[in-house]
């Protein structure tokens, strides 16, 4: 008896995910460890982008996202816009759509920011910019659960990134903690709920436009919509929705710290239809903001395969991250910059 599958004929092929998919408790089991290790090398390596099951975040807390997710977008535009980013030098809080900009152009997405909880520093004039960055978020007053739910995913799944960081670190023949350095300062993430509105104007096709994304580990949860896509050898796969799986991408600061071993991809989002809407939630581990990216020192045949991250000449990545981390943030929210940082304006 053969194991092939009913319909599996060379006419009709079964059609596989564009993308693997990880279990990410195969890296607790002995007898799975060293195949997920492998399988994580070669998913972070060939497309930078992976789906991740049995990561433990429960149903309970997925459903209460979502539910937070859209009861927020519901409100009204004024109660969104009293939260702006605009009136945040930490760049939390809300941006309507359209206000964003990637690589120059304005992207078609309403979202939500939502950084580390802490209080902004008390800084003197000749500390560094970048230090005004931490600070606290802005909440609608309308609907305190937004704080709760929010918080609670994101420490949940700041718990997931750090053990897959960790299992990269295994991956790359490293001690566990080898990246902890990176964020066991003062922490820093980024978590965004994003609405994207359907269109159907050839001139409002961009959700997000193409862009890598510059922390470390990015979990993005999808709606059961399309719409993501990443670049692999100058085409664009897309990123269908799997029920209950994250999807997993690389950021430019592991990038780095791997000396390109790890790739950060290129990836966008496409409007929905008219008529439909997309929803997704990021959350993005993002490295401690003093001090600098270390460089891993690879075994000899793994740094053979590590070219150097690709940099992008229109926005060269830096070791410093606290200055990198700003500069992407100034980039994106120029109404932010105008107001706080018109230092920074061209
Ligand atoms: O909404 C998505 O599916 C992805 C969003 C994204 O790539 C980002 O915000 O960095
Ligand atoms: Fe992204």
């Amino acid at each position: 008896m053969t194991n092939k599958r009913r319909g599996a004929t060379p006419d009709t092929p079964q059609k596989q995910p564009a993308l693997p998919i990880l279990d990410l408790r195969d890296f607790q089991r002995t007898d799975q460890r060293q195949t997920f290790l492998a399988n994580l090398r070669q998913a972070a390596r060939d497309v930078g982008f992976f789906y991740l099951i049995g990561h433990g975040v429960n149903d309970t807390l997925i459903q209460q996202i979502w539910q937070v997710s859209r009861r927020f977008f519901a409100l009204p535009q004024a109660e969104k816009n009293a939260i702006s980013m605009a009136n945040s030098p930490h760049f939390r809080g809300y941006t309507q759509l359209g206000r964003e900009l990637t690589r120059g152009v304005p992207d078609r997405r309403e979202q939500i920011d939502i950084g580390a909880e802490l209080p902004a520093l008390e800084l003197s004039s000749k500390d560094p910019a970048w230090m005004r960055l931490q600070g606290p978020n802005q909440w609608p007053s309308r609907l305190p659960e937004l704080r709760e739910v929010t918080l609670e995913w994101s420490a949940t799944l700041r718990s997931v990134a750090i053990s897959l960081l960790h299992a990269f670190s295994v991956a790359l023949e490293q001690p566990e903690t080898a990246l902890d350095g990176l964020i066991n300062k003062a922490p820093a993430q980024l978590l965004k709920l994003i609405r994207y509105p359907g269109s159907h104007q050839a001139h409002e096709r961009q959700g997000v436009g193409p862009h890598k994304d510059a922390g470390i580990l990015t979990l993005l949860l999808q709606d059961d919509h399309p719409g993501l896509q990443v670049e692999k050898n100058g085409e664009w796969l897309d990123v269908p929705p799997i029920p209950g799986a994250l999807v997993v991408n690389i950021g430019e600061i592991l990038e780095l710290a791997t000396n390109g071993y790890l790739r950060a991809t290129l990836h966008r989002v496409l409007v929905p239809d008219a008529g439909v809407t997309r929803y997704s939630i990021g959350y993005f581990l993002s490295p401690s903001l003093e001090g600098s990216v270390p460089l891993l020192p690879l075994p000899e045949h793994l740094a053979k395969d590590a070219l150097g991250p690709e940099s992008d000449p229109d926005n060269p990545l830096f070791r410093d991250i606290g200055p990198n981390a700003l500069k992407g943030r100034l980039r994106s929210h120029p109404d932010v910059t105008e107001r706080f940082y018109p230092e920074f304006l061209p």
